[in-house]
């Protein structure tokens, strides 16, 4: 097969050689080949008529192949700290005692869906539908059509009998996908104290789940994991959507190459049309920027962190910030980088009173390696705080304007502060949701009973300190900024502490080795806390699908407000951290975005799951242009309700569209590191 680029290729175009790229056009570029951008990527190259580029910064991760297929997350013999992690840190955390907190994020074909935990979790109906109502799109972002895209991405399996035999498992298999690319299904190995934890955590008032996938998230369970169970390795947005399609032409992948600015046509930005025209990307500080062209659309897919990054390093960003680093101002969007939301955990730990544990190391047997420590159990603020829980969201809805008034952001974020807080205490603090997430960890020998915070108060900012797009970001999550969050969290770690210790769980461990029994007031678990708590790897929000006026960086068709054809399409995009792990909504994000994005070019209209689609007003040739008709900055997508071809329908309106289409129990010193 001859490549594009000349040469004998007997696969699709993958290369680490920057000047395979150099000086070309294609008609999408995506700038990360991550969980999102490999979707995209992949979605969009099943239309032939289209190429598609994808610049990673990572490698290819072939040449450590079994370091991110052998899932071992029990052990997280994984690829965090090494040069398939980005390494980011925080700045130093107040709320954590000065601390500067790890935020590893996966440099690699894959991104961090190679490096991370396996879980895979879907957030509730009331959420999403939360979300939806803040961009007025329920046929969007909705849980109808997120659910649709969800499964649309997923290959199902239920599990095997041996772990039915350990473990009470209920599931529902129409609630999830299976002609998709990722597989999920349960690790092939089980033990007794999963099903303890589960029966504890029930105890102790959080009852089973029998379905949490269907909407309703909250509840005890074992969760599923992103597992081939055909060979018990790793399914993830490398194996799943680029190693299949071996063949296919239009598809052209470059690694080992970081995307440092978008190109932009500004002559018509007064009419909010700046048009992104490609992208420069080099391979190091030190090597020469090289220039490639997009003639349709750029999509930033480079995850939570580096696409609120990349915009300001592109002149998209509040002006102040670009002012103080000499960036010239393409976008005056304050939003970008604002209303940071992270997950924050760690766990109560035991010493093991049963022989019949997880392996401390790798055995080599694929089926036992596989474990995963995805039991879990959302709990309620009711059943953290019985009738306090009435006074605590009293209390928080009270104090919302001094704490947005507290937080340092430019006003329209305050705004979008306001909508978040809003959203937050009337759809999720007052429904069965839960603000904590328990974990169950066997690792390293020890037993584990982690708390999460899911529904911080604190807000956060990711904002570029330099205009070298080599260095690190100032990430500062503003970790405990919010007092109620130390509230919640500490009633998880007090629970997580009453789970461990009632029966049947209780008869799986010994003595608590981790806070132990000096810690026991509240002044002494806020101590604690504030010096062991780390990311549980799930920020979002950094790019906030919002009205602009609120701070919103992306529409509700994902485009960067002010321009004709900049989408991200990553975990940036929520407005409000989820009650779950982030991989489930963000390959239905990726999937919405791809069926948006091949709709507009073919001149539709998008509508999700809201109804049938219908032709558009934009031309079916909509390649940006000063003179197009397609959308403008915050307006309703020009696109269409499209449907993506290929193996992975589901049934729904808008596939009927006529064009078809661990944990790793890292325990370091006093601290361990949760990884989920
Ligand atoms: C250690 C760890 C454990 C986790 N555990 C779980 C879990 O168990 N379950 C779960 O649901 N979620 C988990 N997560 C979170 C989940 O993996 C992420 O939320 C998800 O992968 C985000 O997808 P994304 O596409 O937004 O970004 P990523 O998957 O991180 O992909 C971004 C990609 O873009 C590339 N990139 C970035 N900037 C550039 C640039 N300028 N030029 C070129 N390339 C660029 C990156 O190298 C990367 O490959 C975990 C994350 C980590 C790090």
């Amino acid at each position: 097969r001859r490549t594009p680029f000349g040469s004998t290729h007997p696969k699709r175009d993958l290369t680490s050689n920057g000047n395979d790229f150099s000086g070309k056009s294609f008609d999408y570029i995506v700038v990360g080949g991550g969980l999102a951008g490999l979707t995209v990527a992949s979605r969009l190259s099943e239309d032939p008529s289209v190429s598609v580029a994808v610049i990673e910064a990572g490698s290819s991760g072939y040449e450590a192949n079994e370091k991110f297929v052998i899932p071992a997350a029990n052990l997280y013999d994984s690829s965090v700290g090494t040069q398939y992690d980005w390494q980011w840190k925080t700045v130093p955390q107040a709320g954590l005692n000065g601390r500067e907190a790890p935020w590893p994020r996966g440099k690699v074909l894959g991104g961090s869906s190679a490096i991370n935990g396996l879980y895979y979790v879907r957030a509730s109906k009331r959420e999403h539908d939360s979300w939806a109502a803040m961009v007025d799109a329920p046929e969007i972002w909705g849980w109808d059509n997120m659910l649709r895209a969800m499964k649309k991405s997923e290959i199902f399996t239920p599990p095997t009998s041996d772990v039915l035999d350990v473990v009470d498992i209920p599931y529902d298999a129409s609630s999830h996908g299976s002609q998709g690319n990722i597989h999920v299904s349960w690790p092939g190995k089980t033990y007794p104290a999963v099903q303890a934890f589960v029966d504890s955590a029930a105890n102790m008032g959080t009852p089973k789940s029998q379905n949490p996938n269907n909407g309703e998230s909250w509840g005890t369970f074992v969760a599923t994991s992103i597992i081939n169970p055909s060979n018990w390795t790793r399914s993830f947005s490398r194996t799943g959507y680029l190693d299949p399609y071996t063949y296919r032409p239009n598809l052209h992948v470059l690694t080992g190459h970081q995307v440092t600015k978008v190109l932009f046509d500004t002559s018509d930005a007064a009419s909010g049309n700046v048009v992104a025209t490609g992208v420069q990307y080099a391979a190091s500080a030190s090597d020469s920027v090289k220039t490639v062209s997009a003639s349709r659309e750029v999509i930033l897919s480079g995850g939570a962190i580096n696409s609120p990054a990349l915009l300001q390093l592109s002149g998209i960003a509040d002006a102040g910030l670009l002012a103080g680093l000499d960036i010239d101002v393409v976008v005056d969007l304050p939003g970008v980088g604002y209303h940071v939301q992270d997950h924050l955990s760690t766990g109560v730990t035991w010493s093991p009173n049963d022989n019949n544990m997880a392996p401390a190391r790798l055995t080599g047997d694929a089926e036992t390696d596989s474990y995963v420590n995805s039991a879990i159990s959302y709990v309620n603020l009711t059943t953290l705080f019985g009738n306090y829980s009435q006074t605590l969201i009293s209390n928080v809805r009270d104090n919302m304007s001094s704490a947005v008034n507290g937080l340092s952001a430019p006003s329209s974020v305050k705004a979008g502060y306001n909508a978040t807080y809003s959203a937050q205490v009337n759809d999720i603090f007052n429904s069965p949701i839960g603000p904590i997430e328990l974990l169950f960890a066997m690792s390293f020998g020890s037993v584990q009973v982690q708390a999460a915070l899911q529904h911080p108060l604190s807000r956060g900012s990711i904002l570029i300190g330099s205009s070298n797009p080599f260095d690190s970001p100032r990430i500062d999550p503003g970790y405990l900024s919010n007092p109620t969050d130390m509230e919640i969290l500490r009633a998880g770690f007090k629970l997580a502490r009453q789970v461990g210790n009632a029966a049947p769980l209780s008869n799986h461990v010994s003595t608590e080795t981790s806070p132990g029994s000096s810690v026991s007031t509240d002044a002494e678990w806020d101590t604690w806390i504030r010096n062991t708590v780390g990311t549980e790897y799930h920020p979002s929000c950094s790019c906030s699908m919002l009205p602009r006026e609120l701070g919103g960086v992306v529409d509700k068709n994902l485009k960067v407000y002010g321009t004709k054809n900049l989408r991200v399409i990553d975990s940036s995009v929520p407005p409000i951290s989820l009650s779950a792990h982030l991989m489930a909504a963000t390959w239905g994000i990726a999937e919405i975005g791809a069926e948006m994005i091949l709709a507009e070019k073919n001149g539709q209209t998008y509508q999700g799951s809201g109804g049938s689609t219908s032709s558009g007003s934009s031309s079916s040739s909509s390649k940006p242009s000063s003179t197009s008709t397609t959308s403008s900055p915050g307006a309703t997508s020009s696109g269409s309700g499209s449907a993506s071809s290929g193996a992975s329908s589901t049934a729904s309106p808008v596939l009927q569209a006529p064009f078809g289409s661990i944990l790793a129990l890292a325990v370091v010193g006093v601290g361990a590191i949760c990884f989920a």
